[in-house]
């Protein structure tokens, strides 16, 4: 509790709160009076077209950038005033670099002993991330997917309740990418702190809990996945296949639905849900073979909200 008696998030919680948020560099406003709030236990997808002032947001959440204006905490506190910070974020911000004679497992205990951490946790983190095998490898030997996870596991060193990362699946295979999925949704299932920067919008679609949508150095919308994509103008459509598609489209039609036909000879029907085609359907004796919900994706969501926004800056 503050002394004002109002309780305040220890930096233990890893709420991160963004509010009023600006960078202004000469000639460009990289991040826009933007505000947001990244909860504990999910994983949330940073997301923005390129130049949308996702990194620069990140860089001022870890005090390597300065703000014009606005403030970032995380757990209540700046960055810059964190007592612990290594023990409280873990940060990946673009693929891991490392000398390249160094083998993996040197790598992290040169920054465990700079960082006053044991150097057991270097093996700790190595095991968590899967690179156990190749720990006497050499670092130049190394795919663009170990150097990722090598990075991953350099942020988790400190065992941070809160875990940023930029871009990460950036030059990742699927395996690569399936891993990174799964890793970052247990860290958040232990209760961690998970903010995850893309433009890779399929991608947040499957790995993330709540998204925060950029466009311009300004929020678009946050919300959870779900709710972002049900608050679409075009909403979800519903497919269907009949050997009857005219007596249907014709008994739809007079219940106000849209009905457009699709180059394989289904119907896609809105404004109407899937039980009420059943329905309408069973009333006008029309036989169906198939009766679907079609949800529109993120990518198609992301596209609508940041259009004529995403202008190169
Ligand atoms: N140091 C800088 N000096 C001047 N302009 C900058 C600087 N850093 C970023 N910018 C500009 O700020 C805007 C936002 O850049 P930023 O890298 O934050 O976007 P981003 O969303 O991370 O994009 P990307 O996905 O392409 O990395 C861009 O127009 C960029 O050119």
């Amino acid at each position: 509790m503050m002394s004002d008696g109002q309780p305040r998030p220890s930096a233990a919680t890893g709420q991160i709160i963004v509010s009023g948020l600006t960078k202004q560099y000469k000639n460009v406003r990289a991040v826009d009076n933007l505000s947001f709030t990244v909860e504990p236990g999910r994983v949330t997808g940073f997301l923005g077209p390129n130049g949308a002032g996702k990194t620069t947001t990140l860089r001022m959440l870890l005090n390597l950038v300065t703000p014009t204006a606005g403030t970032a905490t995380i757990g209540g506190h700046r960055y810059a005033d964190l007592t612990d910070p290594l023990r409280t974020v873990g940060a990946v911000l673009e693929a891991s670099s490392a000398h390249k004679g160094r083998t993996g497992i040197n790598h992290l205990r040169v920054i465990c002993a700079a960082a006053g951490l044991p150097k057991e946790r270097a093996d700790e983190a190595l095991a968590l991330v899967g690179l156990s095998p190749a720990a006497k490898r050499k670092f130049k030997g190394y795919s663009l997917g170990m150097k990722q996870r090598l990075g991953i596991a350099a942020a988790m060193l400190g065992n941070p309740q809160v875990l940023i990362l930029d871009e990460p699946a950036n030059g990742l295979d699927p395996e690569g990418i399936r891993w990174m999925r799964g890793f970052l949704k247990g860290l958040a299932a232990e209760g961690r702190t998970v903010l995850v920067s893309s433009h890779l919008l399929s991608e947040m679609q499957l790995l993330a809990d709540d998204v925060v949508i950029i466009a311009a150095g300004k929020l678009v919308r946050q919300g959870p996945v779900e709710q972002v994509m049900g608050s679409m103008t075009h909403g979800a459509r519903v497919r269907v296949r009949t050997p009857q598609a005219d007596e249907l489209a014709a008994a739809l039609r007079e219940q106000s639905a849209t009905v457009d036909a699709d180059p394989h000879g289904a119907l896609l029907v809105g404004g109407v849900d899937a039980p009420t085609v059943g329905r309408v359907a069973l009333a006008a004796k029309v036989e169906l073979h198939e009766l679907t919900t079609e949800r529109p994706d993120l990518e198609g969501v992301f596209l609508e909200l940041t259009a004529g926004k995403a202008e190169i800056r």
